[in-house]
């Protein structure tokens, strides 16, 4: 997810998404980027840590102290949690004496429910702004990634986080075609694990399967390309026992293939469904592929071969939604029918 705030004229966005939360200045770039964990003392419910420094606690922590997610999937949760994650985040950018509450713009994946948008527009209320604006994450990773928007133009983008991915065919300031899927960065992780555990009867942790995936993995090989091999240490599953063993890029990619096959369907399905004035026009501009998940290695040529349009992984696919919630404060006008805001959906 992704937004903007406004602070004594100062423009701020805030990307707050499963993985992790960027907050967006005008003027400043990215001043915070951490990842969406929260640590707290579970009978006291004291806050321990955010943030990287509750990232390092995950799965290490000792009876009483519970170190979570607050976002699945993209959306929230546990309400509670997000609120008071956001909350101290925001503290950590935001001069403490605050005068003139913010506006804030939230970038949402595109299938949330309305259950959902309340949540999201009034855990950002909550946590100090005067208004919130809900935007669609792939027209906000969109306009950052410097598309323009507005024009009668087709363009095609897929947004792949965290906790979902999302395609979108974006013309004329709006989404003209959609999905959301719950299939992002954190499936392919777990169908890591799940590969490992049944080739090597080694069970690895969440963190592990991440490290694999981004080190060695890749969505496919290349014909003459070396495989690179990591170590990965976890249970075997026979002798309970601490065990290391060695795992290969060709090992990743088998892992990836069923949640990729997934990606590459839902692309396929919203391309039947776009109007061919709009086709012809992805095929001029090509696939734009932003969020942490577009830099999974040659996952722009899998999704090239599989669909016969050309793909480009956005510069700054990582910053493009938060990037993109911060400008799209300055473009009110163009976007008004496609964003949600707080007065209508707490009026309601
Ligand atoms: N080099 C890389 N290769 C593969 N995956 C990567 C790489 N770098 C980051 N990722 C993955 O990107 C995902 C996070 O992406 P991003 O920060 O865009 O998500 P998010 O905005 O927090 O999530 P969502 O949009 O679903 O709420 C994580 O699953 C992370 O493992």
């Amino acid at each position: 997810m992704a937004g903007l705030l406004s602070f004594r004229g100062e423009d701020v966005g805030i990307d707050l998404g499963t993985a992790s939360v960027l907050i967006y200045m005008r003027g400043k770039g990215i001043v915070l980027r951490e990842p969406s964990v929260i640590a707290m003392v579970s009978d006291t419910k004291e806050v321990k840590a955010v943030g990287a420094e509750a990232y390092r606690m995950l799965g290490r922590t000792p009876g009483n102290i519970v170190a979570a997610r607050p976002l699945k999937d993209g959306v929230i949760a546990d309400y509670t949690l997000t609120e008071r994650m956001l909350t101290l985040f925001i503290k950590k950018v935001l001069p403490p004496l605050r005068f003139f509450r913010p506006q804030v713009m939230v970038g949402v994946p595109s299938g949330v429910t309305e259950v959902e948008r309340r949540a999201v527009v009034q855990a950002i209320v909550e946590a100090g702004a005067k208004r919130a604006y809900l935007i669609d994450e792939p027209l906000a990773a969109a306009i950052g990634a410097g598309i323009k928007i507005a024009e009668p133009t087709g363009s095609m983008v897929v947004d792949i986080g965290g906790g979902s991915s999302d395609i979108a065919v974006i013309s004329l300031g709006g989404i003209v075609r959609s999905t959301s899927l719950r299939i992002a960065g954190n499936e392919f992780d777990d169908s890591i694990i799940r590969f490992i555990r049944n080739k090597y009867n080694l069970l690895i942790g969440e963190r592990t399967a991440e490290e694999l995936k981004i080190k060695i993995g890749a969505a496919k090989r290349l014909p003459g390309e070396q495989d690179a091999v990591a170590e990965v240490r976890g249970r075997d599953l026979i002798s309970g026992l601490p065990k290391s063993i060695e795992v290969t890029t060709e090992d990743v990619v088998e892992a990836l293939k069923e949640p990729l096959e997934k990606i590459v369907q839902g692309v396929k399905s919203v391309l039947e469904t776009t109007p061919p004035e709009l086709v012809a026009d992805i095929i001029d501009r090509g696939i734009l592929l932003t969020g942490g998940g577009a830099l999974l290695r040659n996952l722009d040529l899998l999704l090239q071969e599989a669909t016969g349009v050309p793909v480009v992984v956005a510069e700054n696919a990582v910053e493009a939604v938060a990037l993109g919630t911060g400008k799209a404060l300055d473009m009110l006008h163009v976007l008004r029918d496609a964003l949600v805001t707080s007065d209508n959906v707490l009026r309601r």
